[in-house]
Order: C-alpha cells, then sequence, then structure tokens
C-alpha cells in the first residue's frame, strides 16, 4: 500500500481552471472517497494520480515519490468498464499479472482465485460483450486488483449500474478489500456510496475544485445504509455538499 499525496496541484485545461490548489494526503491503506458538484475537478485529481494527466502547478506522490505514468502499482477502475474487448474475462483478469512477469502457474491460480472471489465462475470464457454491465465491472475490478496493486483508483466505478447491482457490487468491494488491501480513492457523485465506503468524504467546491469539507466517517463497520448513525453521517456529508454548491 501507499501513502499518496498531492501538494499545491493545480491543472489548467486551455482556458479552463480545472483544479484550485489541491493539498491533500490519503495515508497507506486509508480509503477516501472525493464528491462534489458535476464539473469540479473530481475525474482530473483522479487521472493526476494515476499518472494519467500531469498537474499544471504542485505535486503529486506515491510514498514520496512523484508519479511520473500509470504503472501497476496503481489500479483504476472508470464508469465504463476498461477490459480489452478481444480478450476473454480470464484473459482480462491475467493481464496485468503477464505483465508483472508472475509465473504461469502462479498467475492461473491467481485468476482462479479472483474469478470465484469476484462471482464469474463460468464465464472465464466469455468475452466482455457477453456480459452485463454488473458483470463486466467484477472483471474490471478484478483486473485491476489482481497484481496487487497497493493503491485503487475508482472512478464512478459503479455509477453506471442499477441501485441494487449497486449495493451488491460496494459489498464485494468491501469483501475483495479486506483480503487484498490498498490505499482507495474513489469519485462518485452517490454521498450513500461514499459513507458506505469510505473512512474519510472529502467535499471538493465548484470548479476549479477545492477542498471545502474533509469529513471522517466514523460510522463502525459492517455500516447498515439504514442505521441513525448511518443517516446521520450522510446528512453531514449532504450539507457540506449543499453548502459548497451555494459558495458557486
Ligand atoms: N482533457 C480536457 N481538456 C479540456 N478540458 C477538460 C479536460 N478534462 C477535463 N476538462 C474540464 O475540466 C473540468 C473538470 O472536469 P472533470 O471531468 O474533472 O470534472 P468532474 O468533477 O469529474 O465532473 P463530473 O462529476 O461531471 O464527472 C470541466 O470543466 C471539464 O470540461
Amino acid at each position: 500500500m501507499a501513502t499518496i499525496a498531492l501538494s499545491g496541484v493545480t491543472r489548467r485545461f486551455a482556458g479552463t481552471e480545472a483544479l484550485a490548489p489541491v493539498d491533500l494526503t490519503v495515508e497507506d491503506g486509508r480509503f477516501a472517497a472525493i464528491v462534489g458538484p458535476s464539473g469540479c475537478g473530481k475525474s482530473t485529481l483522479l487521472r493526476l494520480v494515476a499518472g494519467l494527466d500531469r498537474p499544471t502547478a504542485g505535486r503529486v506522490s506515491a510514498d514520496g515519490r512523484a508519479i511520473g505514468g500509470p504503472g501497476p502499482e496503481r489500479g483504476v477502475v472508470f464508469q465504463q468498464p476498461a477490459l480489452f474487448p478481444w480478450l476473454d474475462v480470464a484473459a482480462n483478469i491475467r493481464f496485468g499479472l503477464d505483465e508483472a512477469g508472475v509465473p504461469r502457474a502462479e498467475a492461473d491460480r491467481r485468476v482462479a482465485g479472483w474469478i470465484a472471489a469476484v462471482g464469474l465462475g463460468g464465464f472465464e470464457r466469455a468475452l466482455p460483450k457477453q456480459l452485463s454491465g454488473g458483470m463486466a465491472q467484477r472483471a474490471a475490478l478484478a483486473r485491476a486488483l489482481a497484481p496487487a496493486p497497493g493503491t485503487l483508483l475508482l472512478d464512478e466505478p459503479f455509477g453506471a449500474l442499477d441501485r441494487i447491482t449497486r449495493n451488491e457490487m460496494q459489498d464485494l468491494l468491501v469483501r475483495v478489500l479486506s483480503a487484498t488491501p490498498a490505499t482507495v480513492l474513489l469519485v462518485t457523485h452517490d454521498v450513500e456510496e461514499a459513507v458506505y465506503l469510505a473512512d474519510r468524504v472529502i467535499v471538493l467546491s465548484p470548479r476549479p475544485g477545492r477542498i471545502v469539507a474533509d469529513l471522517t466517517v466514523d460510522v463502525p463497520g459492517p455500516r447498515v445504509r439504514t442505521a441513525p448513525e448511518f443517516v446521520a453521517m450522510r446528512a453531514r456529508v449532504e450539507d457540506a455538499l449543499g453548502a459548497a454548491m451555494e459558495r458557486a
């Protein structure tokens, strides 16, 4: 696992200031959710940590080392499952293991373990186009975590799924992270999802995104969405988000 740090990070696209200076440290093994109004720079922030983009100013680092590009030590899952359409489920999950030079027998064992862990038994040979949205995201999650990346970056990973499937996927994520721990950054529009999954919820202002609230989720696990302390925490985040919107 890794400590992810952003210090004085800004990102400007031609004429558009997407992120105002952001300072944020997510400690090793912690789970931070990032919420904020549409277009406030959440995906931009995540892409900077993934190494898919460079800041205009400031520094993004993992364990003190500047992030210079994407790497196997940071797994990424987007809203649209990023699976290779020509590879079956098993080969998609295996991809990062082969890249990392994991020996064949060990890779076979790990792929089988992940297929079971994400409930895709019987679909090893299926192509991505043959999967439902939820199944494809199960495969994408397994693919991101199979190389034990240490950091997991999630950009609205369950945003395209129906509520029941989304809740199932949230529980699946909790289970797989208990077996394969990682530092997690989750971008979501869904306050309930943020409170269900994260240790901490970061609220960004409207664009250019600045951190306007940083709330610790002190709801013990297993979390129950209808429990009074959960509902109260959710209301606190919604209030912070509402206050952030009013600053627009
Ligand atoms: N590659 C790019 N080129 C130009 N502008 C961009 C680029 N990427 C993002 N932007 C702009 O930066 C701002 C922030 O975008 P970003 O996608 O990070 O927001 P977001 O908070 O993730 O939005 P949403 O919640 O709607 O997904 C937007 O105004 C967007 O149009």
